[in-house]
């Protein structure tokens, strides 16, 4: 297979700016066929500008953005995606199945009504009027009209906010059902274990560049550590002193470590409190990744300064 036919949405240097503020600077992404790609980054970062130039809503100052190889505003490219943005401005009047036909009509192959309903959990919804229903509710429908046309291409920027629990689950499983058809996603979300659950490849943004981008578990080796804590009489000061121990601090009755040697950190503490309870041990997650990469940006930013 050739790697290049794979790609489907790239941005080459792409470079956008607000007068004097540059948005993006110089971004280099690329997505290719069947993958789910999370855009994560603190506010400002520039993930919805950058997927606004993938979209075609507006046009880079420097670089290129393409979809399928073509010009994004191109409409056999826009014919292939399906798009969830931060907000939504649907007619309140129509009803739920009135608005996914609506919807499906603009695609050439698109999904039947019900799988299409099935597939963002709206079965039950469809004779109510979109401005009736709850925040959530209206997420699960938007989802719902960015999957009825069976994109080759789905971008969702932050699709599970204001959704329960119960509901963040239902949509994580569709996005995997849909990658297993073949669909690729750009998804960004401020949720790490959203990212975490779902993504094959992860890019960091910060100030408008990209920051990293790997695996899940390749981002995670930022952080070679993993966090003990547990109830223990020990002198977290004296923990503190031992070989391989980043941290350890006291809040309350409970010990708080970071270490790179967990085994042998764990035993020696067993060792010396052979009353030791409620232990837990965790390897650093995304979210511990994340707070490492964004704050290693602001350093190499305040020692510029
Ligand atoms: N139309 C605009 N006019 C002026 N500045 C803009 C415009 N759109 C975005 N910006 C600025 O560009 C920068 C990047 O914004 P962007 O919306 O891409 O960030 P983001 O990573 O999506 O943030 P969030 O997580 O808050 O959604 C921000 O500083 C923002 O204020």
């Amino acid at each position: 297979m050739n790697p290049a036919s794979d790609v489907v949405a790239r941005l080459s240097g792409a470079v956008k700016r607000y007068g004097s503020l540059t948005a993006l600077d110089g971004v280099d992404l690329v997505l290719r066929r069947g993958e789910l790609l999370a855009v994560l980054g603190p506010n400002g970062a520039g993930k919805s500008t950058s997927i606004s130039l993938l979209l075609g809503l507006i046009r880079p100052d420097g670089g290129r953005a393409e979809l399928f190889g073509m010009d994004p505003q191109q409409i056999d490219a826009r014919r292939r995606i399906g798009v969830m943005l931060q907000s939504a401005m649907l007619p309140v009047t129509l009803r739920v199945g009135e608005l996914l036909r609506l919807v499906s009509s603009y695609y050439p192959d698109p999904r039947p009504l019900e799988e299409s309903a099935a597939l963002a959990g709206v079965g039950d919804l469809l004779l109510r009027p979109y401005g009736k229903l709850s925040g959530g509710q209206q997420r699960r429908v938007q989802f719902a009209l960015a999957l009825c046309g069976r994109p080759e291409l789905l971008f969702l920027d932050e699709p599970t906010v204001g959704m329960d629990i119960d509901s963040r689950r239902k949509l994580w499983a569709a996005m995997r059902a849909l990658v297993a058809e073949g669909c690729s996603v750009v998804l960004t979300t401020h949720y790490l274990e959203e990212a975490e659950a779902l993504a094959q490849r992860v890019v960091v943004m910060g100030k408008g560049r990209v920051l990293t981008e790997g695996s899940v578990d390749a981002l995670r080796s930022h952080v070679p550590l993993t966090r003990i804590r547990c109830v223990t009489d020990l002198d977290a000061g004296l923990i503190a002193q031992w070989p391989n121990v980043a941290t350890a601090e006291r809040e309350g009755s409970r010990m708080h470590i970071s270490t790179s040697a967990a085994e042998n950190v764990l035993r020696r503490m067993l060792e010396a409190d052979t009353s030791l309870s409620e232990l837990e041990v965790q390897r650093a997650g995304l979210a511990d990744a994340f707070t490492e990469l964004t704050r290693e940006d602001n350093l190499i930013e305040q020692e510029a300064a």
